[in-house]
């Protein structure tokens, strides 16, 4: 079997042009939805993400605002950047592109976001109103690679309730907070959450219906450990440089072997990714609706 690729810019298109008919009721009340991005430093991959986010609010009719630091900012200067964007009216929401050079305490930062202009979900009131909104409604910004996992399975008709979900890798802007998100009450998976300290990968790999790899190791997840008929969502990116063109080519953490063994499949690229760009655009425009 060959599985049916999950196409993440397909629907992130979808969700970008139910965004627009929002974007505009909010234009005609007076109000624009506005991005901020706060970048530090000049690495490759993260240049590349804070451009398409860029791209991608000028594609909806979104307003954005760059501030770009010098790799040798000080802890001052980015708070002093991060109370910028917090004051500014024409920012309605914000991301502090992550990682932060080394020396830079990220969760600090995090912290002195406005937590009604974070974008990303990610401050710690957020973070904790997911964890405390277990049952019913949230009216707080979701974390937005895993709003974007559960947007493609919802469309692509993959059930998740009583699914056991294995996901791979602990970090603060995937692993972490999908096992809060697909653990609450309406989504209602069983959730392994598994890290580089996990004893025996495979075998829990090997139980999952549906396994969500975030973690940065090309080729991690081979296909001998993959349950006939299972979901795979490949998040981990990494860039390999072609020393001859210059070029950069993303690598997901998935073998390219899995596609012969699972139902669905979301490649790197392709995937996962425009799905995460386009639920940022969803929290801001969710943020301005607020207002
Ligand atoms: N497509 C998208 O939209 C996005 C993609 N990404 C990509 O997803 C990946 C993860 O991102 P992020 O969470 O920020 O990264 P982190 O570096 O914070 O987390 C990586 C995680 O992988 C775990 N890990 C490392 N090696 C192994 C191993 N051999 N077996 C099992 N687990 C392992 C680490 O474990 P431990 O905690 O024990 O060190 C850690 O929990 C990256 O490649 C990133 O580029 C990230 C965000 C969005
Ligand atoms: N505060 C913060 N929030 C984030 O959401 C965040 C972050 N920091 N730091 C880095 C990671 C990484 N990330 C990606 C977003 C989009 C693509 C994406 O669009 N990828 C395309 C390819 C893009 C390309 O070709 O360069 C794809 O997979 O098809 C990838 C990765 C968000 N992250």
């Amino acid at each position: 079997m060959t599985a049916m690729l999950l196409d993440g810019v397909a629907t992130a298109t979808a969700v970008k042009q139910e965004l627009a008919s929002r974007i505009a009721a909010l234009k005609s009340h007076g109000v624009t939805p506005g991005l901020g991005t706060l970048l530090v430093g000049e690495d490759p991959g993260s240049l590349s993400y804070v451009a398409g986010k860029h791209r991608d609010c000028a594609e909806v009719g979104i307003e954005s605002i760059r501030i770009d630091l010098p790799a040798d900012a000080s802890e001052a200067d980015v708070r002093a950047a991060i109370v910028s964007l917090n004051e500014n009216p024409a920012v309605t929401g914000y991301i502090i592109q992550l990682p932060l050079p080394a020396g830079i305490n990220e969760n600090a930062m995090l912290e002195l976001m406005d937590p009604a202009k974070d974008a990303d979900g990610l401050h710690p009131t957020n973070l904790g109103k997911l964890v405390l909104g277990v049952l019913g409604e949230l009216d707080s910004p979701l974390p937005c690679t895993p709003a974007g996992i559960v947007e493609m399975l919802g469309r692509y008709g993959v059930s998740i309730p009583g699914k056991h979900v294995v996901v791979v890798g602990r970090g603060l802007t995937v692993g972490r907070p999908l096992g809060l998100l697909l653990t609450r009450k309406g989504l209602d998976a069983t959730v392994t959450l598994t890290h580089s300290r996990t004893v025996d990968l495979e075998s829990e790999v090997r139980r999952a219906d549906i396994i969500v790899a975030a973690v940065g190791v090309p080729g991690l997840i081979k296909p001998e450990w993959i349950k006939p008929g299972a979901a795979v969502l490949d998040v981990g990116i990494t860039r390999v440089v072609n020393p001859e063109t210059g070029k950069a080519r993303l690598v997901g953490d998935v073998d390219p072997g899995v596609r012969e063994v699972a139902a669905f499949l979301s490649p790197v690229p392709g995937g996962v990714g425009p799905m995460t760009r386009a639920m940022l655009l969803k929290n801001v425009v969710e943020a301005a609706e607020r207002l």
